[in-house]
């Protein structure tokens, strides 16, 4: 359902992706891993076409972006639900407030209707009793679910996670990985997932890749991961104390 042709982004004096050919099928937890810089969130922001390529092509469902009308984009796009680092919560509207937001913009829904399916979802994420709070009022945990809430709450087919983990202690780390993994099962969702964390994409995966200087160096499940013999993936897995058998080995002990 969405495919990378040898796409190619150069950025500054920088080749950020050079030649890049990938796909994600449908229900698929696809994770991209890699170091700083190695072009994950730019990969991510192509498949929205916040960003063009400059050679190469990206298809989503069989359609090529770059030949979409302005209609036809806005028509692709709404497949995508995006939870990016960036796309805090509006700090003076109730969280219910928030979420609501896309119905608001995009639809005609009578209010009645949109807080019964903001409900629904903040139930899903176990936020039933956050609705009437302010962001500042809840944990960065909530506040992530909440992001969540809103990213689904157009019910997507895909949605896009940058650095879902980042900021939040390891407990609270694995409930997202949970609702993630959830996604998939209750709703069907395709999730592409960019995270610095290798425990949460081992644990969530269905594929994981990594990029390096702008190539891919390894794409496979994650007990292909594992033991891939790619010597960047390799030290990738020992920075993160992975052993060839995915066992944590921190402080010496596996
Ligand atoms: N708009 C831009 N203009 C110029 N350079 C950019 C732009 N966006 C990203 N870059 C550069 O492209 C490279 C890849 O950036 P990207 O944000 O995709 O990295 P990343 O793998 O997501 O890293 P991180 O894990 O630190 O978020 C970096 O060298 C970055 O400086």
């Amino acid at each position: 359902m969405i495919r990378f042709e040898q796409v190619t982004k150069v950025l500054g004096k920088k080749t950020v992706l050079d030649g890049i050919d990938f796909q994600v099928g449908e229900g698929e937890t696809f994770v991209i891993v890699g170091l700083s810089g190695a072009g994950k969130s730019v990969t991510l922001k192509h498949m929205i076409q916040l960003m063009r390529p400059d050679s190469g092509r990206i298809l989503i469902d069989g359609e090529e972006l770059g030949n979409l009308s302005r209609s036809g984009l806005q028509r692709v796009r709404a497949k995508f639900g995006v939870l990016f680092q960036g796309a805090a919560l509006l700090q003076w509207m109730s969280v219910r407030d928030n979420v609501a937001l896309p119905l608001r913009e995009h639809t005609k829904l009578p209010d009645e209707e949109i807080i019964r399916r903001v409900d629904e979802k903040l139930a899903m994420l176990n936020l039933d009793d956050a609705g009437d709070k302010f962001p500042s009022d809840i944990s960065g945990g909530m506040q992530k679910r909440a992001g969540l809430a809103r990213a689904i709450i157009m019910n997507p087919q895909i949605v896009l996670y940058d650095e879902p983990t980042s900021g939040l202690d390891p407990v609270t780390s694995r409930r997202i990985d949970d609702l993630i993994v959830n996604m998939r099962e209750q709703l069907g969702i395709t999730s592409v997932v960019v995270t610095h964390d290798l425990h949460s994409a081992l644990a969530i995966g269905s594929r994981i890749m990594m990029l390096h200087e702008g190539r891919i160096v390894e794409n496979a499940t994650p007990e292909g991961f594992i033991r891939s013999k790619d010597p960047t993936v390799q030290s990738f897995l020992e920075s993160q104390y992975i052993t060839k058998k995915g066992k944590w080995e921190g402080m010496g002990h596996e």
